[in-house]
């Protein structure tokens, strides 16, 4: 799934044109994940479909639920931008962007320079970028182009392997260790507490997908995630102002 994916964006990229410039204000996803000691800090998905699950919401309307999100505490947000295979869009990046006041990663499949520059236009504060997808190297001069522009990376793992050839290039300040294998959409808790020990202890580490519950959060808490990033059993959710508060144990 992941290749194919991948062969759609090539071709994507190929016909971007940049948005204009939005005029916003940045918020540090780092400091947001890392503001509490104790407490394990939820970056809330805003995302409406996925390939794995189809329709996850509808109808859907990205400002609201972000906003209901920053009501129910969460520390930053994940919008998908990806048009093709989660029906993301950019232009609901920029809009809760400029309405809600939280850090905003842009998730998306992002492989060439030109969707950085993309992001910053769009008034991203972080990106993702994905071992799986790119060769060590590639992904080490996206992530400097994304820092030398102002913006943050989240750098997702799913495997060892993928992680020790990227720690041999350079340390990541904020990685991400993903429970779901792009490949097959299966999900597992034990993928985090499987990679937590090859992490260098300084990087801040978020544990992706397939949290469901508080018990799940305190699974991978007790793994060593500082934060965690959920999507699905949030925004599949009426009230996911109440989903959120609830996913925290409050
Ligand atoms: O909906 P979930 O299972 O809570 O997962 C959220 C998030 O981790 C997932 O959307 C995701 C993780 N890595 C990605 C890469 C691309 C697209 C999406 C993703």
């Amino acid at each position: 799934m992941l290749d194919k994916i991948l062969a759609t964006k090539k071709q994507e990229v190929e016909k971007l044109i940049l948005p204009d410039q939005a005029d916003v204000t940045f918020y540090s996803l780092k400091k947001a994940l890392t503001a509490e000691k104790e407490k394990v800090q939820v970056i809330a998905e805003v995302k409406k479909a996925s390939p794995s699950k189809g329709i996850i919401r509808s109808p859907f309307y990205p400002v609201e639920i972000a906003q209901s999100y920053k009501a129910g505490g969460a520390a930053a947000l994940s919008v998908l931008t990806d048009v093709s295979y989660f029906q993301g869009h950019r232009d609901y990046l920029t809009a809760i962007k400029r309405e809600v006041g939280l850090p905003v990663l842009r998730k998306d499949f992002i492989i060439e320079d030109v969707q950085i520059q993309e992001s910053k236009r769009m008034g991203a504060d972080a990106i993702l970028l994905i071992a799986a997808a790119l060769d060590p190297k590639k992904l080490f001069e996206l992530y400097q182009s994304a820092e030398e522009q102002g913006m943050e990376v989240l750098v997702e793992f799913h495997s060892k392997q993928e992680l020790e050839n990227v720690l041999r290039v350079f340390d990541p300040a904020i990685i991400g260790i993903n429970n779901r294998d792009l490949n097959t959409f299966e999900t597992s808790l034990s993928v985090t507490e499987h990679l937590r020990n090859e992490i260098p202890s300084h990087s801040v580490v978020v544990s992706e997908s397939g949290i469901h519950t508080q018990e799940d959060l305190t699974v991978v808490q007790q793994a060593g995630a500082r934060a965690v990033l959920v999507g699905e059993s949030l925004v599949k959710q009426a009230d996911v102002e109440k989903a959120l508060r609830h996913l925290k144990g409050e």
